[in-house]
């Protein structure tokens, strides 16, 4: 893993102070390109060319009732992703952000849309995953496919000239997944963690918690232990997919946006196999499922945005990438107190 370069991290310190402005007035956006100084080794980082990689797939779990909409969906927003009309295909031609969707187990059939909003790779690896309740999610080869499809995106993305990846999910049923994969590696219990997801009611959300709590007695006593026996169990596709895209991207050195509840699940799974990922990681807002914040302050990040989101697809990465792109920009192209003959104040 490449180390953090602390003298362009330092020397971007040292410019944030020279800057016509008082010291501290841009608040955590002096800190994001201090952060990215120190990623990219370069004390005036680049602009971003951003890549989103959305990737979608079914859950056995759905079976359980544990989702406001059927596992159809799936499939059908994957072709929504693709024709244009989703809120991340708005937001990727908003930002000017490249858009990849990647199927890794949607179990319907659906056309391939001949409109290009998107570019759809498919690569599903089986139709979806079992009933996390009642048996392991995926099979270890499952997993590792899924895995290596998710790092492969990210090294494309890399060779592409990217210099932030963003991943995203579609996926009905993976709130459950996420939720019994955050409380596996925090030790939370489901109440603290289990939501509502796509806004189930009373009753089918003290369902949910039950069907996390039986599937993490099933898995403990099928012996899981590490990350990857927690992801087999009772994760999913798009789960390990982008847990294998973050670690890649962290592996190539190219920091990573993450986006809600989903995707955080990804990132600890991803951070509890291999700790060095957690430097490459900037969450970009909390959601609004019950258990996201605790699972951002479990890898010790703190939200940009806290707008009530709770849509996935990377839509929340999507809405705080300008903040991260005027946080550079700022940084590169404000003058210096000494260019612009401004007095400095006492420091
Ligand atoms: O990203 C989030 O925080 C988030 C919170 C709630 C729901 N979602 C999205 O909704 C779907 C999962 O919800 P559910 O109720 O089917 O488990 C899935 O496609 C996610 O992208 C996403
Ligand atoms: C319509 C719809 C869009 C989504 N996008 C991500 N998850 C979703 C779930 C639903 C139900």
């Amino acid at each position: 893993m490449k180390a953090i370069n602390t003298e362009t991290q330092q020397a971007a310190q040292e410019r944030q102070s020279q800057l016509t402005k008082p010291m501290g007035s841009l608040g955590r956006l002096e800190d994001l390109a201090i952060w990215f100084s120190g990623r990219t080794g370069n004390d005036t980082p680049k602009r971003l060319q951003a890549a989103i990689c959305v990737f979608a797939a079914d859950h056995g779990v759905a079976a359980e009732g544990v989702s406001a909409f059927p596992a159809e969906v799936t499939a059908q927003m994957v072709v929504n992703f693709i024709n244009g009309g989703a809120a991340i295909s708005v937001l990727a031609r908003e930002n000017n952000m490249s858009l990849s969707i990647v199927d890794v187990g949607v179990k319907s059939d659906y056309p391939t849309p001949n409109t290009s909003h998107g570019k759809l790779f498919r690569s599903p690896v089986c139709a979806g995953t079992a009933n996390l309740r009642i048996t392991a999610a995926m099979t270890e080869a499952q997993m590792n496919k899924a895995w290596q499809i998710g790092a492969g995106s990210a090294m494309h993305a890399v060779e592409n000239n990217k210099n932030l990846i963003i991943g995203g999910e579609m996926g009905i049923a993976n709130t459950t997944a996420a939720a019994a994969l955050i409380c596996a590696l925090t030790g939370a219990s489901p109440e603290d963690i289990v939501g509502l997801g796509t806004g189930i009611q009373a009753g089918a959300h003290a369902h949910k918690i039950q069907v996390v709590k039986d599937a993490l007695i099933r898995a403990k006593s099928a012996g899981a232990v590490t990350a990857f026996d927690w992801l087999r169990e009772v994760g999913g596709l798009e789960i390990a997919a982008l847990a294998g895209f973050y670690t890649a991207a962290a592996e190539a050195g190219v920091p990573v946006l993450l986006d809600g509840f989903i995707t955080t699940a990804a990132a600890l799974v991803a951070v509890k196999a291999n700790p060095a990922v957690g430097e490459w990681l900037l969450a970009s807002h909390v959601s609004q499922e019950q258990g996201h914040r605790s699972a951002l302050a479990a890898l010790n990040l703190t939200p940009i945005l806290d707008l009530g989101l709770r849509l996935g697809e990377a839509s929340g990465a999507a809405i705080a990438f300008p903040i991260i792109q005027s946080a550079l920009t700022l940084h590169r192209e404000m003058a210096t107190f000494a260019e612009a003959g401004v007095a400095a104040g006492a420091m």
